[in-house]
Formats: structure tokens, C-alpha cells, sequence
């Protein structure tokens, strides 16, 4: 039998997910009875299982908490409480081997392309670097090989970019390298922070498009990380909507994008100018509380001060998460009648309607 490490890479059967956050809070400076501190994610579980090729978007507005998400799962940053897991392992006691196949395992792929470009290399450094760090590929001819795969699986001319300078390649062939360079080790997810918001608009769709690719040919998960819901309905399977520190609402993107139960989701979708003429921008109410006395230190729903749907029992408790229809969860009490569900069962529900996995 092989080591149980090796058929954990194959995904050879083994259920314990790739990826798990369970019961994560992260709090920036100092104890949560600090005065100055930000609780950047409060009592978040997901997990990623890892063999289910699929895109998962986490979007939000500006602060809630996702790069921190994505910090955590990387291993960038430590929980203040919580567990963080790699294949059922407490990713903060991973060493050597372990270590080593988890920097593997799980890529990243960032908003600002250049700050991984050193100016003075060309841009095969950033991919001959981790082919010797992983000791990837036999020969230089093999190394040689592999490169050239990855930049024609992001859509890259290797003649046109292999043997140049960083300042000599546009911003979109430069954040396409990383892709390739993530690709290369062959990971078992990629995990995308704002990976197209420094790029103009003409070339968000070939970057997105690229990842897809990847993500269709090579089956490799990828968490796409974005305040832009547009790109995220655009690319993803399932999606997960966070305000402030917490997930509001998950499920698959088409039900969450056409039909949003929780009002935050409603009205970032509103928000956006949909190029659907009957849709108007901003017809949906916001931020007008419904009378409801919202007292600043209370300890229920954090939409509970901007929501137009706020009742009082929104300012009492956190509000559980809702099944509020198949695949669809919602943590909001304007679906009280329907069941509970733990948080650990909201990895299920973003797996099992994926269309990529019952295609
Ligand atoms: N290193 C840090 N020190 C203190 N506070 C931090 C730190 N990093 C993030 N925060 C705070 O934690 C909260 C969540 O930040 P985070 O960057 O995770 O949000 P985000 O959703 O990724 O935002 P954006 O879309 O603007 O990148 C914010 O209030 C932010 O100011």
C-alpha cells in the first residue's frame, strides 16, 4: 500500500476533505474585549473537499473578512480560535513532508502580479524557482517541458514570454504566469485572491477565462476570492456571501444570484448595473432600518443596523442558518420556519449540486 500521503495526492478515496476552517475567528489586534480590535472573522466553518473540481466564490464588501479567509486556508496567518485543517491535520502543526506537500497541495494566486515578479529576473525565474524547490521534473529538459505546459494551459505563448523581462509582458500576461506557476505543481486547489482587480476590464475576462480552463481541464478546484459579484456569477458553481466577518448566505451561484434570500445579498446584487434593462440599479430599498432600535453593542445579526427587513429578535441573537430552499442556506430569521442546519453540513451543500460534479 502506498504511504497514506501519496494517496491522499491521487485523491485515491480518501474522505477527509483537502481544506477545512472549522469554527475560525480571527481577531486583529488584540483580545475580542479589546477596544481596538477587529474581529476580521467571527465563528466561520467551511470546509473544501478537494475532489470536487468546482469553482467557489467567497464574495463580499471590502472588510468582511475575506483575504483573512484566504490568509488562514494559506497558512499566511493563525486563527485566534479555532481549527484550520489540511487533510484532518491542524494546519499549524504541520513540519517537514507534511509541510512541504501542503505548500504544494494549495497555490495561491494574488491580486498584484508584479509584487512576485522580481524586475532584475526574467519571468522563467518565477517558475524555475518552485520546479527546484519541489525538485520537479528530471532533467532541465523535463523542467523545460513542464513550463511550457503550464503557460499553454493558461492560454500563454511560451516564445512570447519565457526569455522577457516582467515590464515587458502586459498585466494580464504577467497574472497568467502566476496561474501557470500554480499550475505547474500540479495542486490540489488554487486559491485566487482579487486575482483580476488590478487589471483594466479588457483583460479580467482572459485571466478568468484561463483559470476556468484550468479549472475544467485539469480539475482543479479553485476558491475565487472577489468583492465582484459580476465575475463571480460569471465563473464560479457555488458561492459563499460574506458580511462582516460571517457567511450570510451560500449555495449554488445561479440560485443565490437570481433568487438571494438574505437581504445583504439583495442588495449587493442590486447594486451592481446588471445589463438586464428591467432590472433597475438601486430600485431594491437599503439601508433603511424598518423602526427597529438597533443598539450599537448588541449581540444579534451584524446586517441587523443596514437591513430594511430588521424585526427586533435581529438584535438579540445570531440569527442560525436557514435551509432556506435546496442548496440554498441563508443565516437571516425571515426563514425561521424552515430547518436548521449545523454549519458543518454547509460543505454538503455546496458540493452536491454542483454542475460539474453531476455532469
Ligand atoms: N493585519 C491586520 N491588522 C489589523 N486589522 C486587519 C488586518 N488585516 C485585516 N484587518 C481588518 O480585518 C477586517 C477584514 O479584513 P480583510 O482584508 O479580511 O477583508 P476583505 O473582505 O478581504 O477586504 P478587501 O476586499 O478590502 O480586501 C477589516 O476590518 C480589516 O481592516
Amino acid at each position: 500500500m502506498p504511504p497514506r500521503d501519496e494517496t491522499a495526492r491521487e485523491g485515491g478515496g480518501d474522505a477527509t476533505p483537502l481544506m477545512e476552517l472549522r469554527n475560525v475567528s480571527k481577531v486583529y489586534g488584540g483580545g475580542v474585549l479589546s477596544r481596538t480590535a477587529t474581529v476580521a472573522l467571527d465563528d466561520v466553518s467551511l470546509t473544501i473537499p478537494g475532489d470536487s473540481p468546482q469553482i467557489l466564490s467567497v464574495v463580499g464588501e471590502s472588510g468582511s473578512g475575506k483575504t483573512t479567509l484566504a490568509s488562514l486556508l494559506l497558512g499566511f496567518i493563525s486563527p485566534t480560535s479555532g481549527t484550520v485543517l489540511y487533510r484532518g491535520s491542524d494546519l499549524s502543526r504541520l513540519r517537514g513532508a507534511r509541510l512541504r506537500e501542503f505548500r504544494r497541495d494549495v497555490q495561491a494566486v494574488f491580486q498584484d502580479p508584479f509584487a512576485v515578479f522580481n524586475p532584475f529576473y526574467k519571468v522563467d525565474h518565477v517558475l524555475t524557482v518552485p520546479l527546484q524547490k519541489f525538485r520537479l521534473g528530471r532533467s532541465k529538459a523535463e523542467r523545460q517541458e513542464l513550463m511550457v505546459n503550464a503557460l499553454e494551459a493558461v492560454g500563454l505563448r511560451p516564445d512570447e514570454t519565457l526569455g522577457r523581462y516582467p515590464h515587458q509582458l502586459s498585466g494580464g500576461q504577467r497574472q497568467r504566469i502566476i496561474v501557470a506557476r500554480a499550475l505547474m505543481l500540479r495542486p490540489k486547489l488554487i486559491v485566487a485572491d482579487e486575482p483580476v482587480s488590478m487589471v483594466d476590464a479588457s483583460l479580467r475576462a482572459t485571466i478568468l477565462e484561463s483559470l476556468r480552463t484550468v479549472n475544467q481541464t485539469l480539475k482543479v478546484p479553485i476558491l475565487y476570492i472577489t468583492h465582484d459579484l459580476g465575475t463571480a456569477y460569471h465563473v464560479s458553481d457555488h458561492i459563499v456571501v460574506m458580511y462582516r466577518g460571517g457567511i450570510v448566505e451560500a449555495g449554488d451561484v445561479e440560485d443565490v444570484i437570481t433568487a438571494p434570500k438574505h437581504p445583504y445579498t439583495r442588495m449587493l446584487i442590486d447594486s451592481i448595473p446588471w445589463p438586464d434593462p428591467r432590472r433597475r440599479w438601486g430600485s431594491e430599498e437599503t439601508g433603511a432600518r424598518n423602526g427597529v432600535e438597533v443598539p450599537e453593542d448588541h449581540q444579534g445579526c451584524r446586517f441587523a443596523e443596514r437591513c430594511p427587513a430588521a424585526m427586533p429578535r435581529c438584535t438579540q441573537a445570531q440569527p442560525p442558518t436557514y435551509l432556506a430552499a435546496s442548496g440554498h442556506a441563508v443565516s437571516c430569521y425571515l426563514y425561521d420556519e424552515k430547518p436548521t442546519l449545523p454549519k458543518e453540513r454547509l460543505s454538503a451543500l455546496l458540493t452536491q449540486h454542483s454542475s460539474l460534479t453531476s455532469a
